[in-house]
């Protein structure tokens, strides 16, 4: 099971973590662009095989650290067809240093349509990935097509509420005295009740943003056995003694996104003088270490610390 896997990656790294990999043109070194910019003529070309270097220096410099990476394909498509193929790259080169790949794709349509992205993705048919991100708003049917690859080894995170402040628009409404969020999230719980591992959680995950606490704390109630991936952490506000209430008390049940707070660490004051240029990766490692320490730290005072 894709949720074994993860569980395993967790305890292997002592890591709940995961980065973010959503590159920025901005946010690569001035060494790498240079090099880019010579080898390729269009604009678009250099820059999306320039961000595919910076993506395998932050696997480099992360591997032996965090569990798994989570490209989000928005970043990818700004830059066309090479930003699709950037895309699949940095996802080969993240497996090949043995990182599991949840990719931040949420999709969601009818179910006929979703089977297609499901081949795409988790078939295996555009690029094979461990996991997706999927979007809950056209039901069940919608969402069949990506569960049925939970029985091959991999995974979903549904989203139950973001990490944006809008989503109060929709996902906060109240139906029948639940918001819709809980109500979202009780068809999480029941639509991974097929898929649940040794350990005790589903495959079929839900996303939950680090910068609603309170609310995790409701759907942690709501969700026991789903894994929750929980964006938000750093650059939008979230803290570890936010994400913690994400966690169940055997210290496992959810896994941290931060990406622009790793992948864009060189850029922070407290980085920059410390590392050149060509070093740019040390500030990108030290930052995922501080992370981890910041989770693990918090989980500790929260008697939730599994390892
Ligand atoms: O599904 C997601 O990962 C996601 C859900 C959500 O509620 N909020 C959210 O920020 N995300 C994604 O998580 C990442 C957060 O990036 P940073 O804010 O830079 O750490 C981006 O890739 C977002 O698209």
């Amino acid at each position: 099971m894709f949720i074994d896997q993860l569980i395993k990656k967790i305890k292997e790294k002592k890591n709940p973590s995961v980065v973010g990999l959503d590159p920025r043109i901005e946010f690569v070194p001035q060494f790498i662009k240079d090099k880019y910019t010579e080898m390729y003529k269009t604009e678009n070309k250099s820059a999306a095989y320039a961000m595919l270097e910076y993506n395998k220096f932050i696997i480099d410099a992360i591997k032996d650290i965090v569990p798994c990476v989570k490209p989000q394909i928005a970043f990818y498509e700004a830059y066309g067809i090479e930003g699709l193929e950037v895309f699949k790259e940095t996802v080969k080169y993240a497996k090949e240093n043995g990182l599991l790949v949840l990719a931040d794709v949420k999709r969601g349509d009818i179910g006929s349509t979703a089977k297609a992205y499901a081949q795409a993705y988790l078939g295996g048919c555009f690029i094979e990935v461990d996991s997706i991100t999927v979007n809950p708003y056209l039901g069940e049917d919608s969402i069949t097509p990506f569960t049925e690859y939970c029985d091959l080894n991999k995974g979903i995170f549904i989203l139950a509420k973001t990490s944006n402040k809008s989503s109060e628009d929709l996902q906060d409404l109240i139906s029948e005295d639940k918001r819709i969020y809980e109500i979202v999230a009780e068809h999480i719980k029941k639509w991974g009740e097929k898929y649940i591992g040794d350990n005790g959680y589903s495959s079929v995950g839900a996303v939950i943003g680090a910068t609603y606490p309170e609310v995790m704390k409701r759907l942690r109630e709501v969700m026991k056995n789903a894994y929750f991936l929980v964006p938000g952490y750093g650059a939008q506000g979230g803290t570890a003694l936010d994400v913690v209430h994400s966690f169940n008390e055997d210290g496992l049940g959810a896994i941290i996104n931060s990406s622009r707070g790793i992948i864009a660490a060189h850029l922070k004051d407290k980085y920059k003088d410390k590392y050149k240029d060509e070093e740019f990766y040390l500030a990108i490692r030290q930052a995922a270490i501080e992370m981890r320490d910041d989770i693990n730290n918090a989980l500790e005072k929260n008697n939730k610390l599994y390892y």
